[in-house]
């Protein structure tokens, strides 16, 4: 699968041209003070290892480096859930209460939506796929994400930034599930 990341060039929908079962889930509606990119990592592990570390809504510090606790404000995990992440020092950024919006345990379908904190990611929202690699028995993880753009900030700023972030978070995550694999 060739997958082409979301082009910042896409006025209205910021889709993927990948196959559509995935382009459906990373098909996003970009307002004009919007920005949105997708990032795509390989891993060399199963898809459910991924999943299992992925799909821990109450857990993301398990894998993202920037996060330093998340306790759950409301929910049981299922869709609606609400956390509460709290940030390491030294981001733009001390909290934020994110919302769980798909958790979908046979397609390998999670995202949230950020609806509070302080930080400077106002209506982020993010989608996060696993697809078994077309070669070997690893995943593709592809991560998409749409977010306003903060005052003062460029749409292409905007998206490196967000896009460092998600990137180091997959490059963790990737650690992880390789780690776990090989432990088997
Ligand atoms: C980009 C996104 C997270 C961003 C943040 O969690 C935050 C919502 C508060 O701190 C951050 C780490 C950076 C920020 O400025 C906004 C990636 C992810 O967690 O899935």
């Amino acid at each position: 699968n060739s997958f082409m990341l979301c082009q910042k060039r896409y006025p209205l929908a910021c889709t993927m041209p990948v196959p559509d079962t995935v382009a459906r889930h990373h098909t996003h509606l970009v307002g004009p003070n919007q920005c949105c990119s997708a990032v795509v990592q390989q891993i060399a592990a199963p898809v459910s290892t991924v999943w299992s570390v992925v799909r821990r809504f109450d857990n993301p510090q398990a894998y993202k480096h920037f996060v330093k606790s998340c306790h759950v404000i409301d929910g049981d995990g299922e869709v609606g859930t609400l956390r509460e992440v709290n940030v390491i020092s030294g981001l733009p950024a001390a909290r934020s209460t994110e919302r769980l919006e798909i958790l979908d345990d046979e397609r390998h379908v999670l995202s949230f939506s950020v609806v509070g904190g302080d930080h400077r990611l106002a209506n982020y929202r993010s989608v996060t796929t696993l697809h078994p690699s077309t070669t070997g028995n690893g995943t593709v993880v592809v991560e998409s994400y749409v977010v306003d753009v903060p005052p003062g900030n460029t749409k292409d700023d905007t998206c490196v930034f967000v896009d460092t972030i998600v990137r180091c978070n997959l490059q963790s995550l990737a650690q992880i599930a390789e780690n776990l694999t090989r432990r088997k």
